[in-house]
């Protein structure tokens, strides 16, 4: 049996925040933190990215025009239901998305009781019952000029995405859903982070909860 924290449960965190706010390397840089005294396999990232629904029953020119950026575009619930199970020490099969393809990979990666699980993803304080499933929130706040800068960079070399695509996608879908769903958001966390995956400060105080949640 993995050893548990004090209250016998894993900490679960969820950092929220726009598209390309540095949520991703945020997560990444409290693990290669908490790592070496943690033990890696004490220790898990979830993207929320990962629970967008499987549309591979879809063709590619329907799969490009789905609003990615609604609640609707993903499995929450079974992100809820993953969440409650690793929150009592069990593991699950987290699935892998295919942002080229815009579908779910075939493979799903194992996460077998971690003591800490972060979470990080656009919706994660927006939506009321996936919020309630997080011992601490934290709210990437990066400007919207940054992110998007970022995204296109990101998007155009490491998601197959042309210029012109992102653009229409942020003015159709990323921008209207920033303004309807995330930056609400911010009143819920606990932990406003500015400079992202850069901010050693936050990362420290972070990092420094995490070891007494779990008592390392
Ligand atoms: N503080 C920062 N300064 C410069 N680049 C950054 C910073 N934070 C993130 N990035 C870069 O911006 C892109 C998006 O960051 P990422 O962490 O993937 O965002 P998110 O997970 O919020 O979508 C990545 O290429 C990342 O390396
Ligand atoms: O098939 C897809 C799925 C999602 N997106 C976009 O991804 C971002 C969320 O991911 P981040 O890593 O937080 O940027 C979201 O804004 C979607 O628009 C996509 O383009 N295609």
């Amino acid at each position: 049996m993995p050893i548990q924290g004090p209250s016998d449960t894993t900490t679960i965190i969820a950092i929220a925040g726009a598209s390309a706010s540095g949520k991703s390397l945020l997560a990444s840089s409290i693990y290669q933190q908490l790592a070496p005294k943690l033990g890696s396999q004490q220790l898990a990232v979830i993207a929320e990215d990962a629970y967008y629904r499987d549309q591979s029953h879809l063709p590619m020119e329907q799969r490009v025009l789905t609003d990615y950026d609604q609640p609707s575009a993903f499995e929450h619930d079974l992100l809820v239901e993953h969440l409650a199970v690793l929150k009592s020490g069990g593991s699950v099969e987290v699935p892998q998305y295919d942002f080229r393809r815009h579908t779910r990979r075939s493979k799903a990666l194992s996460i077998v009781s971690p003591r800490v699980v972060m979470v990080e993803g656009i919706l994660l304080l927006s939506v009321p019952a996936l919020r309630d499933c997080f011992d601490v929130r934290i709210f990437v706040d990066t400007p919207l000029d940054l992110c998007l800068l970022r995204r296109i960079r990101r998007d155009t070399e490491e998601r197959g995405r042309s210029l012109h695509s992102v653009i229409e996608q942020y003015e159709r879908t990323v921008r209207p859903a920033y303004h309807q769903h995330i930056a609400p958001a911010r009143q819920h966390a606990d932990l406003v982070v500015t400079e992202g995956g850069q901010n050693t400060v936050a990362i420290d105080l972070i990092t420094t909860k995490i070891r007494q949640l779990i008592e390392c």
